[in-house]
């Protein structure tokens, strides 16, 4: 296997004494797809809070990339800066504005305020606005205004504006919510599409979904990792099916 490219490291965080994340250790490699399940509140929202700075862990290391840079101490926009992006469970696109425009506007994220007030449409940011929209499967809505897409199309969306970021690892929060089956399908494509390039960690409850990925899968129990591997040997698991899949 490659390198890692994000390693969490005997992290533990408490709430009010009780133990969210309880000394989690595991890591994700450059250009990897990986399902992230657990019963509810296994810790998994708690594990992308602290990778992407929203909560500080009381105790480990949170290691990014071939430098091994700690993450620990680091704000939110910094760790978003060194490519981590995250997509929340809900789409929160800008209703009034074109698809062009918010994949445009995420593209603008990067640059200097200034040059955004004297933004001028140009054919590179129309050439990679295009191949975004493709990624997407929304390249025929381009001018449609976001807030009368469906709610899948409006997840697509998000996922795309995440990906004008070009981040290096990408983490999605049950993306299979709200779906419907055909939508679902297309978000697996649409991810297994996007970790060819990059890392992605779904976070997910959908069994079928999860299947579908055909991922290295995570199982998270009481803030730890109670399995690792693929779907089938992980449900094969007695822990497994005693804390997850047999309830
Ligand atoms: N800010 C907080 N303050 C207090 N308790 C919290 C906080 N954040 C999380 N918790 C608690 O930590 C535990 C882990 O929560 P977390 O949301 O990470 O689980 P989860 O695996 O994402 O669950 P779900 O599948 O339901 O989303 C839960 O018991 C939750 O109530």
């Amino acid at each position: 296997m490659n390198e890692a490219l994000l390693e969490v490291n005997n992290i533990s965080v408490s709430f009010d004494g009780f133990k969210a994340i309880n000394k989690l250790s595991f890591s994700i490699f450059e250009g990897e797809l990986r399902a992230v399940i657990g019963p509810n509140g296994a810790g998994k929202t708690t594990f992308m809070d602290i990778v992407t700075g929203k909560t500080r862990p009381d105790a480990g290391e949170v290691i990014w990339g071939e430098k091994n840079f700690s993450l620990l101490n680091r704000s939110e926009s910094q760790i978003a800066q060194l490519g981590i992006g995250r997509k929340f469970q809900k789409p929160t696109v800008f209703e009034e504005q074109s698809v062009y425009d918010n994949l445009l506007l995420a593209l603008e994220n990067d640059r200097q305020p200034l040059s955004v007030l004297f933004y001028r449409r140009n054919q590179s940011d129309d050439a990679k606005i295009e191949e975004i929209a493709a990624e997407i499967g929304l390249a025929d809505r381009l001018e449609r205004r976001a807030g009368d897409l469906s709610h899948g199309q409006k997840q697509w969306l998000e996922i795309g504006m995440l990906l004008a970021q070009e981040p290096r690892l990408l983490l999605v929060d049950e993306p299979a919510a709200g779906m419907t089956l055909e939508e679902r399908d297309k978000t697996v494509a649409l991810l297994r599409r996007a970790a060819k390039t990059r890392a992605v960690v779904v976070v997910e409850h959908d069994m079928d979904f999860v299947r579908k990925l055909d991922c290295r899968v995570t199982v998270l129990h009481e803030g730890s990792v109670l399995a690792e591997g693929s779907l089938d040997h992980v449900t094969e698991n007695q822990d497994v099916i005693d804390v997850y899949l047999g309830r």
